[in-house]
Order: structure tokens, then C-alpha cells, then sequence
């Protein structure tokens, strides 16, 4: 086990963003941990990070506390929502004095060429677009492949070249064995990647699981655009100009009748599309 965290509470004041929160995160494994704004994520990341001292709870990183940096700070690389770097110095010089500081083994060369930095090497941070910046964090957190890497929003503001990039990085990383956690609002990359899922709002799990089981409690759906004053064969909500959507507990079946119906009355189905619930229908399912 890598992170276990066991009946985490944090109160800032009387306010109380994070209530009694358990989880565990395996060698190996993509954690996400997502949710609404406000809800408690990035409290309880700088928990686990060893940045915040909890109001109670036991949180322990490769079986110590997070707070003890000696043990723990080496085996771990953190990309922050924002990041600290001296605008005057170079990405050159960014990465080597805070790789040299993790105490872990690398080279400028091939973590700038990881993060698609090379070209910019002797550019002042000053100087850096938002979407460099941000690859710059991330070079900085991969520097000596660490064992537990921290990913907060690591894709915002990147375009989707550098995105896909990124998580090019980041499946490398994995394949030697790396633990991730991460936090984003870009649910898709959440629901491709991830191996589980805490879905936090108002400072507590709305759901944990995996992506299938997240998904698993809410109908399929099917999405149809039909000609004019011909309603579906099956129960289905009118969403006007022709379109329908039928909800699911069992869509090989619903589809089939679908379009045999339309097969045999000769009706177009048109923008038809079919599928699993998607993250995003779960949290719009959160009130
Ligand atoms: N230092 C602080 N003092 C008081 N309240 C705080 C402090 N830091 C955060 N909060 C409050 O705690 C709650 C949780 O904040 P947190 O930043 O952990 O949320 P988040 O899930 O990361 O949100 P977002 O998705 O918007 O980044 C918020 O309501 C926030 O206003």
C-alpha cells in the first residue's frame, strides 16, 4: 500500500472542508480524485503531501507520516496547481536545482526532453507561455522517476499536443511501476485513466470506486433524432425538434428493439448514439 488514509477531518476555523475521508491508493494504481469545487481536494492532497497537519485522522505515505520528510519526500515528486519557480531563472536552471533537491538521481537532458522542454532550456521562466509553465511543473515533479507522483490539474491550459504528451509521460512512468494521484476537472481523462475514482463534494466521498463502478448505478442512454411526429418505440423523454432520450437498464436490448423498429417500418435514425453513463451525467447527478 502506498497512501492509506483513514477518518481524515480537516477544519480551517469552524469551517470543516474535509470530514472523515478513507481511502487507500495500491502500488501501481492511477487514483483520481475529483469533485465540485470547493469540495476538499486540493486540503487533502497537501494532507497527504505532508503540507497541512490534520484536525484528526491518520494519513500515512509508504507506512509513515507524510510530515516526516526525510522518509517520505525523496519517493515522491508533486506537480501544484501553482508553482513557485524565480521568473529570472532558466528552465535549465529551474529543473536542476529542484531535482537536485529531491535527492533522487537525473539529468536536465532527459527530463526537459520528456516534458518537450528542450527547446526552451534557456529561457527564463519569466518568459514561458501558460502551457510551458505548466509542462515545466511537470518536469520538475517526474525529475528521478519517483515511486509516488502527484498530479494537481496537470493538464490545464496545455493544448491537446502537449496533453497527449503529458500522459504519454505519465504511462512510462507507470510502466515502471510509478503510483499516481491525480486531480483534474477534465472528467474523460479521469474516466480513461484512472484505475479509481473518489468523487468528493462538500468535503466528504459522494462515491469511491472504480469507473465501472461509479457508472455502474446509473441507467445507459440512448440519444435519437427521429422524423417529425414519430415518437420511439420505447419509453423515451422528448427533448423537442425530434430528439429523444431513452435511459437504460438494459441497452443491447432497447438498442435491438430500436433499430429493428426502424428496420422494419423504414424510419432514418439519425445522430443516433449509445453508450454507458458518462462521469459527467454522475456529477450532474450530485446535488
Ligand atoms: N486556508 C484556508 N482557510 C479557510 N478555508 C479554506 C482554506 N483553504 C481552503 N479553504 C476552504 O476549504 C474548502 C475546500 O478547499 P479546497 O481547495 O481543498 O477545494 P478543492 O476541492 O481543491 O476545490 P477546487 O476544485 O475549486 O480547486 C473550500 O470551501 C475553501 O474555501
Amino acid at each position: 500500500m502506498v497512501i492509506d488514509v483513514q477518518n481524515l477531518n480537516l477544519r480551517y476555523g469552524d469551517f470543516h472542508a474535509v470530514r472523515d475521508l478513507s481511502f487507500r491508493v495500491q502500488r501501481g494504481e492511477l487514483y483520481a480524485l475529483l469533485g465540485t469545487n470547493g469540495a476538499g481536494k486540493t486540503s487533502t492532497l497537501e494532507i497527504v503531501e505532508g503540507h497541512r497537519t490534520p484536525t484528526s485522522g491518520t494519513v500515512t505515505v509508504f507506512g509513515h507520516d507524510p510530515r516526516d520528510r526525510r522518509a517520505v519526500r525523496p519517493r515522491m515528486g508533486i506537480m501544484l496547481q501553482e508553482s513557485g519557480f524565480s521568473p529570472d531563472l532558466t528552465v535549465r536552471e529551474s529543473v536542476g536545482l529542484i531535482g537536485g533537491l529531491s535527492r533522487r538521481e537525473d539529468t536536465v537532458d532527459r527530463v526537459l526532453a520528456v516534458a518537450d522542454l528542450t527547446r526552451k532550456a534557456g529561457t527564463t521562466v519569466a518568459q514561458l507561455s501558460g502551457g510551458e509553465k505548466r509542462r515545466l511543473d511537470f518536469a520538475t515533479a517526474i525529475w528521478g522517476a519517483p515511486e509516488l507522483i502527484f498530479l494537481d490539474e496537470p493538464t490545464t491550459g496545455l493544448d491537446i499536443q502537449s496533453r497527449d504528451a503529458l500522459w504519454n509521460a505519465v504511462d512510462r512512468l507507470r510502466e515502471d511501476g510509478s503510483t499516481i494521484v491525480l486531480t483534474t476537472h477534465y472528467l474523460e481523462e479521469a474516466q480513461q485513466r484512472a484505475d479509481r475514482i473518489g468523487l468528493m463534494h462538500r468535503g466528504a466521498f459522494h462515491r469511491e470506486g472504480t469507473v465501472s463502478e461509479l457508472t455502474a448505478t446509473l441507467p445507459s442512454v440512448i440519444r435519437v433524432t427521429l422524423p417529425a411526429a414519430v415518437p420511439p418505440p420505447l419509453p423515451a423523454t422528448d427533448d423537442g425538434d425530434g430528439r429523444w432520450t431513452v435511459r437504460t437498464t438494459d441497452l443491447p436490448r432497447d438498442l435491438y428493439q430500436l433499430l429493428g423498429w426502424a428496420h422494419d417500418n423504414a424510419i432514418e435514425l439519425r445522430d443516433l448514439e449509445a453508450g454507458q453513463t458518462r462521469l459527467d451525467d454522475v456529477f450532474r447527478a450530485i446535488h
